[in-house]
């Protein structure tokens, strides 16, 4: 049977994970991050590919690729979660699950953030659980196309 595979797509700034305002997104680094979601993952049967990008052209191409590779997609587009149609579009354009996660409540923080432009064509939301949310979100998506199957 062929391997099951997940994408991890991180957007601008999130490599500066544990050293960028550590009060409000935590002292956990993206590489903790990618091994989270790679071990909660593994336990499942599913390999994980991870890319971060700062670019959005880049973002597109990830999201592009992961429609012909992938069979789920969690990804956090970052502040292009507020301005992007390239991004939308770009998840609208391809059919495995997209689950988008954010380390904060972006709810509970300045307006501009409460908009998703993402989150409309996504299948499901995380937020404002740390980085135990794209755990949250790898187990919810697993559940998802596990159901799927059946
Ligand atoms: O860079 C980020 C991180 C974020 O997506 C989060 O994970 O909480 C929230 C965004 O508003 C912000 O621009």
């Amino acid at each position: 049977m062929a391997t099951k595979r997940l994408f991890l797509l991180n957007g601008p700034n999130i490599n500066l994970l544990g050293k960028r305002e550590p009060g409000t997104y935590g002292h956990a680094s993206l590489d903790d991050v990618v091994r989270l979601v790679s071990d909660t993952a593994a336990e499942k049967g599913y390999d994980v590919v991870a890319y971060q990008s700062n670019h959005e052209g880049d973002l597109v191409d990830y999201i592009q690729q992961a429609g012909e590779e992938a069979d789920g997609i969690i990804i956090n587009p970052a502040a292009y979660t507020h301005t992007s149609v390239a991004i939308r579009d770009a998840i609208s354009a391809i059919h495995p699950p997209v689950i988008e996660v954010h380390i904060s409540n972006v709810h509970s923080r300045e307006s501009f953030r409460h908009q998703s432009l993402s989150a409309p064509v996504c299948d499901g939301q995380v937020v404002g659980f740390g980085i135990d949310g794209y755990r949250l979100a790898a187990l919810g998506l697993i559940e998802k196309l596990e159901r799927r199957e059946k």
